[in-house]
């Protein structure tokens, strides 16, 4: 092993230690900052994502509320529970679990999100601010992804940088995150019709694999000392997660985000600054 790790535990949990006081800072004003989740079915990560959000929330002083729908749950039913957590005050911010059961319009139940409480920043309307450079609470997993590599010291500035994969929490947001002047970095975003993958993977000095196809990354298609970041999140028959990124990886690379320990808690962390953000946002304007 030769790369060094991209600690995602360590780094969310000096973020949830600055989080704690901010939200103890808060309270002082009257404001306690409260995270909503919509869960439903019964897919077991979905489940295990959304406790995990919610034993964030108590370790930082978040308060929480849980709204659960069986999986046959009709798309009616799950806008109802939109509609009341938009009115619910005690729900400063919220996200809808993803993916939702097969049948359902993700994007319909998206759209009829209160944009200013959308905790995960995938609102149209908070891609669009994003889009036009407006400030918006920044989609959790790609932000979450450019403070690891910062925390790491890794250099974005005029990196090459491949994104494959394009759904809509990580692939779609993260090229438009990087491209921004802040980051200035360049980048290719790679999907099931790129032709060849390796000759764009050989080139880049940041992979981040969102593709959900096992060790997808091999080590011959990786520029040695590049960093790595392993999104992807497929299971073997025991249940224990295999990434997108061949173990092979950490003899090239020079930085290699584990996956567990990674990205996922980054994701979470970025979800409780987002929530954090939004109540600090309305402590400003009451
Ligand atoms: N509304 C959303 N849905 C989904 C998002 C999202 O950002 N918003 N992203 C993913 C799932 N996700 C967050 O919800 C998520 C993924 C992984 C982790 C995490 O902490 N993983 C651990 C491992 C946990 C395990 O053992 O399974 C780790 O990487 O160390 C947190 C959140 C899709 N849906």
């Amino acid at each position: 092993m030769t790369a060094q790790i991209l600690d995602g535990k360590a780094t969310a949990a000096a973020i949830k230690t600055e989080l704690t006081a901010r939200v103890a800072d808060l309270k002082t004003k009257g404001i306690t900052p409260g995270l909503g989740t919509v869960l439903v079915g019964d897919d077991p990560g979905s489940q295990k994502y959304v406790a995990g959000k919610h034993r964030d929330c108590a370790q930082v002083g978040i308060a929480s509320i849980q709204r659960e729908l069986s999986a046959t749950a009709t798309q009616e039913e799950i806008e109802a529970v939109v509609r009341e957590l938009n009115a619910d005050d005690e729900c400063t911010g919220y996200i809808v679990q993803l993916p939702l059961p097969k049948g359902i319009d993700e994007n319909r139940v998206l759209e009829l999100m209160d944009p200013d409480k959308d905790a995960d920043g995938l609102h149209p309307m908070n891609l669009g601010r994003l889009v036009l450079g407006e400030p918006a609470p920044l989609p959790c997993t790609p932000y979450g992804i450019i403070r690891l590599l910062r925390e790491h010291g890794v250099e974005i500035k005029g990196a090459e940088v491949v994104v494959v994969g394009r759904g809509v929490t990580i692939g779609r947001p993260m090229p438009l995150l990087l491209s921004r002047r802040s980051e200035n970095a360049t980048v290719t975003q790679c999907h099931t019709g790129t032709r060849d993958l390796a000759a764009h993977l050989r080139r880049a000095d940041i992979v981040i694999a969102a593709a959900g196809v096992p060790h997808l990354i091999k080590p011959e298609d990786v520029k040695p000392g590049a960093a790595v970041l392993d999104v992807g999140v497929s299971r073997d028959e025991n249940g224990k997660i295999v990434g997108d990124v061949h173990p092979g990886v950490a003899e090239v690379a020079g930085w290699l985000s584990p996956n567990p320990g990674g990205v996922g808690p980054m994701t979470r962390a970025q979800l409780l600054v987002n929530v954090v953000e939004a109540a600090e946002r309305s402590a400003a304007t009451s």
